[in-house]
């Protein structure tokens, strides 16, 4: 379970929420500059929030009044931009190995969950090559896989398709989707496209300056 109850202030805006999540895909909508990357970044460990706790599980990221700071590399989310942010100099299975820190050592047990977790993301065949030989869907895809290869106990998705076509995302989509789902992790995900907050739906929350409001029952969320 993912509990946040958190407030940040930058000059000209500011975010303040508080939710909990069980192990099921939250899709955030909301306008552009309403605070949806702010809010993951600062769960992320990116951002420091200027007050408030953020616990997932048992373990607390982030408290202000026991002045606990998690730092990013131990926190163990997954985190996926619109950007793949692949390295460009590695091929596909260092990339995904890197996740684990172990793209120098072919023994360690990763290999194998690499292997499976590459499979059901449709990227096996590709593990050779170079992020500049793959199509944006399959870099996303390798991106998502490095993800999940961290067994994150929380994923994060920033309008992970954006930057797809919708051919592509038609393809890709329902092969992320099942793997997401399967995972059975709280996860938010931020989509400004209607399919895939439909496919990822019900469970909607909506981000406006800086507030989060659940959509299916209109009120904002405790
Ligand atoms: N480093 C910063 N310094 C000052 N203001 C910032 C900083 N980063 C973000 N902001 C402001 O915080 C607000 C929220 O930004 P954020 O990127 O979280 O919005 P968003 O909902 O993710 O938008 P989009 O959908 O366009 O990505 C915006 O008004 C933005 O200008």
């Amino acid at each position: 379970m993912l509990k946040c109850q958190i407030g940040k202030r930058l000059p000209d805006f500011s975010l303040e929420v508080e939710f909990e999540l069980e192990r099921t895909v939250h899709v955030i909508s909301g306008p552009s500059g309403a605070g949806k990357t702010t809010l993951l970044e600062c769960i992320a460990g990116i951002q420091t929030p200027d007050e408030g706790e953020i616990r997932l599980g048992n373990k607390t990221l982030f408290s202000k009044e026991q002045g606990v700071n998690v730092p990013i590399h131990k926190r163990r989310i997954g985190y996926v931009l619109q950007e793949y942010a692949l390295f460009p100099h590695m091929s596909v299975r260092q990339n995904l190995l890197f996740a684990r820190g172990i793209w120098r050592s072919q023994k360690d047990p990763g290999v194998q969950l690499l292997e499976s977790t590459a499979e059901r993301l449709g990227i096996l065949p590709l593990l050779n090559r170079m992020p500049r030989d793959l199509s944006g869907g399959e870099q996303q895809r390798v991106a998502i896989g490095r993800a999940l290869l961290m067994e994150p106990e929380l994923l994060l998705l920033d309008e992970p398709f954006s930057a797809l076509d919708s051919d592509t995302v038609s393809k890709v989509l329902p092969l992320v989707q099942e793997v997401i789902t399967n995972l059975n992790i709280p996860t938010l995900l931020i989509t400004h496209q209607d399919e895939i907050a439909r496919m990822f739906g019900p469970a909607i929350l909506r981000m406006e300056r800086g507030k989060l409001f659940s959509c299916k029952h209109g009120g904002e969320m405790v």
